[in-house]
């Protein structure tokens, strides 16, 4: 049914059924006259056509000879025939098949210097004038006409458009037959284009003199014309469908005997490929000549593979014998009507190829379709029953039994999972119940013991939605995660109870509820409570006591008996409660310093409640600056990684907050916290919450944390003592590192509140007066076992230290972050910023300390991703191209040529401004090549007059990137 197609379009015969015209192949005979040198060899011509069909010998023959005298074909040309009349006679029907749709070839077949190439040029131009005259007569019609040439030289396959190419494979296609591989086939413009190509072809021909044709071809040539036609303007009545075929125009290779062409070497194995293919052919031919049974050896030559449809195939073939009258040939020529003879008697199927659009290949199988359903009806029908056999009947019900089961299974899943969620849902209400019971005592004890001065935000006064506690509902609750000693989340749904998974599940304390439950740090990993609880004693405190009361006044039976518990500290069930209430106090601060203290992960915040907080909505609202910032490393890594993280996402309500309106005492301030100092912003309200009252030594934490000398803000960095500090103008001054120390000190209050070990509630009163980054860097070190990397510890106790060896702390931290940037890709224009803004004041301490976190955890948990390394590569890549613009815009040209002798660049080199970009912060190990790669880069990029753009602080909703400044955006914007 399917016919062959030239493309991957389906080819369908005109009418849908097979449609084929069953025809012999027609053949004819061409005489040449003797040439000169058969003339000159006194040479006399045997053969003679006697009438224009018919051939014979002329001399009489022994009457015991198998060969006839005379022979009968199509069409036979005397010597004087011109190659027009045998092209009108005995080519031009069959090559004109092909623009109605029918393949077709024309062979020149015979011995060597008989007139093949003689014959075949003629034809194949003749022909080619034909089809573009019938092309302009059917003007109606669209053709579209593609050309491509191959010869068999030596059983290889060359493509004579593309000489030059090795040789061509051949390939079996189930629809489209043998098909040559990576053919080259050219649309053909115009009847001179196509010309053109055939004789460039037939120059790219294989040929070598042999002593019978001094231009002799060596290989089999294929001239291929594929022709589309389909009718420019449909009418309704019009097939819409798209007619294809292809004709061959075929100059086989002569047959030859060596002992004739006196051929050795190259041309004796020329000659030997020809014959064996030649040979192949005659096989087929007189093979096909018998019937179309049996085996064909199509495949025992390439040109019987190539020329296979031709032969006995879907085409139009017609054949055109020539040869020499000479007697000396008599042999060859007897040959080569025998081939004739046989080749007249095959029977090719050629049909009307039609390319069928979609819509109407879909109408074709739609009607296929009908018509099997209907045989398989009427089969049914016979069979009485109605069913085609009772095998299918028997896997029809076994089809239905399972079904059956499968929704019994279905049913039993569903019940099962509804009593889950009961189960679960008890569980829940449980934990929310114990949760608010806790809540309101963490509410109450600030509120009636410290910091009565200032609006608690989270009173019971406050209303629900500014309490993010009371925000806690069921569904949050149930959202929580919860983590393990590694750090592991911990599902709700594990089969733990929360009371006896304390010990394994650090987010629970003695009791039965879950620590931390306090929105802003929902989620935030690893408080280790052992390391705190297990240093607790009996030692008593006054604070303590005071706690202790209020929790056994307000705590009252919803609370569960600590009997339970895994304390090895308690003695009775109130100093258990006591012990938990502040243990939970505790690790609440500790949590809180552990967010300031660490890069801020798209984990550790829940924002979107963050964003409901009363504190930041006073921020927002006072246009005022926050102590605070989001654009950490790691979350600008994240971003131009290609990572999503959930950061803060402000909407344009928040887009007042602007670091860069800070005041300038806390310019500074912000713009180090673009590198990851995150000011929690719910500090204020975590440190009233536990009537923290400001700590007297002030002044020792400004002097440690107040900005270097040349930004500092003497004004509001003067020593204030304790009773100023709660004064409405010292409030809105202090910044947040106030916050953080305050939070510090406040964790040890409460630690020596809840009694500890004499060591340490010794060292208390020096840890507080220690510089606040060392106390949060030590608290972190006690509490965060969430973090066990080796490296990231390392780097804590690489800024724990006294100041005294502090610069030579910051040369060692300064050189780990430079690695770190080179290997990890990070913008140079970061680096430059960073850089240039840490110079080694002591209060850089924990900036740099959180750099190298944020990038100790970009190298192992982010740039992992193949992806992501190329792409930041990428991106410094088109950072350094920028830089390369740059030069030309920011510097002059004398700039440059000091430049390129600083940077020992060659002035007659080439792209010199690009090696110069390539060497800006590629030498890691050395620190004046560092500090001159970000004084170039500072310079070209103008920083200092726009960190904000650079560092992306804003927080507003930024432009949608230009195209062309993408790459800035993408590689340094933190928004
Ligand atoms: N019908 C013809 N009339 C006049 N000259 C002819 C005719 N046929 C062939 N010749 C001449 O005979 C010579 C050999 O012809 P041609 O090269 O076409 O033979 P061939 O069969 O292609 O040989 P080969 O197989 O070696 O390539 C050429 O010089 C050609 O001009």
């Amino acid at each position: 049914m399917v016919a062959v197609a030239d493309d991957d379009q389906s080819v369908w015969s005109a009418d849908g059924s097979t449609g084929a015209q069953d025809e012999k192949i027609f053949v004819s005979v061409r005489l040449r006259p003797l040439n000169e040198k058969e003339l000159d060899q006194n040479d006399v011509p045997d053969w003679e056509s006697i009438n224009n069909t018919t051939i014979i010998y002329k001399h009489a023959v022994p009457e015991r000879s198998l060969f006839p005298t005379a022979y009968t074909f199509d069409r036979v040309f005397g010597t004087d025939t011109s190659t027009k009349q045998v092209y009108e006679e005995a080519a031009k029907e069959v090559t004109l098949s092909a623009v109605n749709g029918m393949n077709a070839s024309i062979f020149a077949y015979g011995q060597t210097s008989s007139g093949k190439t003689y014959t075949m040029c003629g034809i194949t131009e003749y022909a080619v004038a034909d089809i573009y005259d019938y092309m302009d007569k059917h003007q109606d019609r669209e053709f579209i006409l593609k050309f491509s040439a191959m010869e068999i030289y030596n059983e290889a396959v060359r493509d004579l458009l593309c000489p030059d190419s090795a040789p061509l494979r051949l390939l079996d296609d189930p629809e489209r037959g043998t098909v040559v591989e990576k053919l080259t086939e050219v649309a053909v413009i115009d009847v001179e284009h196509l010309l053109e190509l055939i004789s460039f072809c037939y120059l790219q021909r294989q040929v070598g003199e042999t002593s019978l044709n001094e231009t002799s071809s060596r290989s089999h040539q294929i001239l291929r014309l594929s022709i589309e036609n389909s009718a420019c303007v449909l009418s309704s009545t019009d097939n819409a469908s798209t007619l294809s075929a292809s004709v061959n125009f075929v100059d086989l290779a002569g047959s030859e005997r060596a002992s004739q062409t006196l051929s050795t070497g190259t041309r004796l194995k020329e000659g030997s490929h020809i014959n064996r293919s030649l040979l192949t052919l005659g096989t087929v031919i007189r093979k096909l000549s018998k019937g179309r049974n049996g085996h064909v050896p199509y495949r025992d030559s390439k040109l019987t593979r190539i020329l296979q449809n031709s032969l006995g195939g879907n085409a139009r073939t017609a054949i055109i014998c020539t040869m020499s009258p000479a007697r000396s040939h008599v042999e060859q020529s007897r040959n080569t009507l025998l081939f004739a003879s046989c080749a007249k008697e095959v029977t090719t199927s050629a049909q009307v190829n039609v390319v069928m659009s979609d819509k109407d290949l879909v109408k074709q199988l739609q009607k296929e379709l009908y018509r099997l359903e209907n045989d398989l009806k009427s089969a049914g029908s016979k069979n009485g029953t109605g069913d085609s056999c009772p095998l299918l009947r028997e896997k029809e019900l076994m089809i239905e039994k399972m079904e059956k089961e499968i929704k019994e299974l279905t049913q039993q899943r569903d019940l099962a999972q509804s009593r889950i969620r009961e189960l679960l849902q008890s569980v829940g209400d449980n934990h929310v119940s114990l949760l608010l019971a806790d809540t309101d005592q963490l509410v109450d004890l600030p509120l009636k013991n410290m910091c009565k001065d200032s609006p608690n935000p989270l009173s019971r006064s406050s209303s629900v939605a500014d309490s993010p506690l009371m925000d806690t509902d069921l569904n949050s609750y149930k959202e929580l995660q919860f983590f393990d000693k590694s750090n592991r989340p911990v599902s709700v749904n594990d089969d733990l109870h929360p009371y006896e998974a304390s010990e394994n599940h650090l987010l629970y304390d003695g009791h039965s509820s879950p620590v931390s439950i306090t929105p802003a740090f929902a989620g935030i990993t690893s408080v280790n409570t052992d390391g705190a609880c297990k240093e607790v004693s009996a030692a008593k405190n006054s604070k303590a006591d005071s706690h202790i009361h209020d929790l056994e006044v307000n705590k009252g039976a919803s609370v569960l008996p600590a009997s339970e518990s895994e304390d090895e500290f308690s003695s009775s069930p109130q100093r258990e409660m006591e012990l938990r209430a502040l243990k939970q106090k505790l690790i609440h601060m500790q949590k809180t310093v552990d967010t300031l203290g660490r890069p801020q992960s798209t984990e550790s915040v829940n924002w979107r409640r963050l964003r409901k907080s009363r504190s930041f909505q006073s921020f927002s609202s006072s246009n005022q600056s926050p102590p605070w910032c989001v654009a950490a490393p790691p979350v600008v890594y994240e971003k131009r990684l290609g990572l999503e993280p959930e950061i803060l996402r402000l909407d344009s309500s928040d887009s007042s907050f602007d670091a860069s309106a800070a005041p300038a005492s806390s310019r500074k301030d912000s713009r180090r916290s673009s590198f990851g100092i995150n000011m929690d912003p719910y500090l204020p309200e975590v440190i009233q919450d536990y009537g923290v009252t400001p700590i007297n030594n002030v002044a020792s934490v400004d002097k440690v944390l107040q900005p270097s000398p040349k930004e500092s803000d003497t004004s509001s960095r003067e020593v204030k003592p304790m009773d100023q500090v709660n004064e409405p103008s010292l409030e809105k001054s202090v910044t947040a590192e106030t916050d953080i120390v305050t939070a510090s000190s406040e964790i040890s209050k409460l630690s020596s509140a809840a009694g500890v070990t004499a060591s340490s509630h010794a060292a208390q009163s020096d840890e507080i007066t220690k510089p606040a980054s060392n106390l949060v860097l030590q608290l972190e070190t006690m509490t965060d076992t969430s973090d066990n990397s080796s490296d990231c510890q390392g780097a804590m106790t690489d800024v724990s230290v006294s100041s005294d060896d502090w610069p030579l702390r910051f040369e060692r931290l300064r050189k780990e972050i430079i690695e770190l940037w080179q290997s990890c890709n990070v913008p140079l224009l970061h680096r430059t910023y960073f850089f240039l803004l840490f110079e080694g004041d002591p209060s850089d301490a924990i900036y740099m300390q959180v750099e190298l976190r944020g990038l100790k955890y970009l190298k192992n948990k982010l740039f992992k991703a193949t992806r992501n390394a190329s792409e930041s590569m990428r991106a410094i890549n088109s950072e350094r191209e920028m830089l390369c613009k740059l030069m030309l815009k920011r510097l002059s040209e004398r700039e440059r040529v000091d430049l390129y002798k600083r940077w020992g660049i060659d002035l007659k080199s080439k792209m010199r401004k690009s090696q110069l970009a390539r060497r800006l912060w590629s030498d890691t190990k050395d620190i004046s090549h560092i500090q001159a790669s970000a004084d170039l880069v500072a310079k070209l990029v103008g920083i200092g007059q726009a960190p904000k753009e650079m560092f992306g602080l804003s927080f507003s909703p930024g432009p949608v990137p230009r195209r062309s400044q993408s790459w800035k955006l993408r590689s340094l914007s933190f928004t």
